[in-house]
């Protein structure tokens, strides 16, 4: 495997789930493997999780770890070919992309979508760019479009908390001040299509993520109905696919409660507004597997930087 750009480039979840869990219990175990290399972490938006997991992750695998701030540290870079750049922006896309690729051995980039204008996300203009441009393979730690290396540490989470054959598991849109992006909802969608799971998503009218990716899935739109039974239920506000970008209304009604819960447990990829999107008793109660889901973020991005060391020291 050369770049993680989504969830594509796993060939066997299974495999990866159970590689990542030898790694938990043995972080260490391959400390020599990335000796010598170096991975360069650049974010173009906030993170407290993706950037110390996989700072944790690389040096557990004993790489040197380098780390910029595009969005206050950075030149602002354009990724438009042939433009004329007498505006804003100091630097393109091919001269930084091939400039950072001689300074380390695996590039990973956070780069969210802007919510503008659905066309732009979508081409994924930073991935892409350092994708056409890098000559080091790249990790993507969330983009426009995905967060795989969220739903992989979710894949995990529920690979050790699932005690049933054929789960039931809810992905529950909840309300928020903010226009959020549809990454994490659409590789947990991605991840589920591999999963032996009864897959079921509830949101309001008008919330409906990409139907190219959610095709054949049950929507349910009453989400008391969509929640009976349910083992796991994994809550996130997304801002409005269709009206694009668009904070449509802010329900309170959809914030999750201990009430609504039932025993299932619960699921939130953080950081999460308490009270709004799921109330204070949820948190703080037995059922919910947040912090979990936060450590495993580890172990995900380990098993992917191990899979890229292992490949390039193939060459
Ligand atoms: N990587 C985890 C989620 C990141 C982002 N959430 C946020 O921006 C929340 C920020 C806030 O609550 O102000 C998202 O939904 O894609
Ligand atoms: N879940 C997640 O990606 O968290 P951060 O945005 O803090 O990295």
């Amino acid at each position: 495997m050369k770049h993680y750009l989504s969830l594509k480039d796993i060939d066997s979840l299974p495999d990866w789930v159970s590689e990542a869990r030898q790694l938990k219990e043995k972080p260490t175990a391959y400390k020599n493997l990335g000796s010598g290399k170096i991975l360069c972490l650049l974010f173009f938006n906030n993170s407290l999780r993706t950037r110390l997991s996989t700072q944790k992750a690389a040096m557990n695998l004993g790489m040197d770890v380098m780390v910029m701030n595009f969005g206050s540290e950075g030149w602002q870079l354009e990724f438009e070919d042939g433009k004329v750049m007498d505006q804003g922006k100091s630097e393109h896309i091919k001269e930084a992309a091939q400039v950072v690729s001689q300074y380390c051995d695996i590039v990973a980039i956070r780069a969210f979508a802007g919510l503008k204008d659905k066309l732009t996300d979508e081409a994924e203009m930073v991935l892409n760019g350092f994708k056409k441009y890098a000559s080091v393979p790249v990790v993507n730690m969330e983009s426009s479009v995905g967060h795989p290396l969220q739903a992989l540490a979710d894949a995990i989470t529920l690979a050790e908390q699932n005690s049933k054959p054929r789960p039931k598991i809810v992905l529950s849109w909840a309300p928020h001040p903010k226009a959020l992006p549809h990454a994490v909802a659409n590789s947990f969608v991605a991840m589920m299509r591999l999963q032996d799971a009864e897959f079921v998503i509830t949101h309001p009218i008008g919330y409906e993520l990409n139907p190219e990716l959610t095709k054949g899935i049950p929507l349910e739109y009453d989400q008391e109905r969509a929640l009976e039974n349910a083992d796991f239920v994994y809550v996130k506000n997304w801002s409005s696919y269709t009206d694009y970008g668009k904070v449509l209304h802010q329900d309170p009604d959809w914030m999750m409660t201990s009430k609504k819960l039932g025993k299932a447990k619960f699921m939130h990829c953080l950081p999460v507004r308490r009270n709004v999107v799921v109330a204070d008793a949820v948190l703080d109660g037995g059922q919910s597997l947040v912090i979990e889901q936060a450590n495993n973020r580890t172990y995900a991005v380990q098993v992917v930087l191990k899979k890229i060391l292992e490949g390039s020291n193939q060459k």
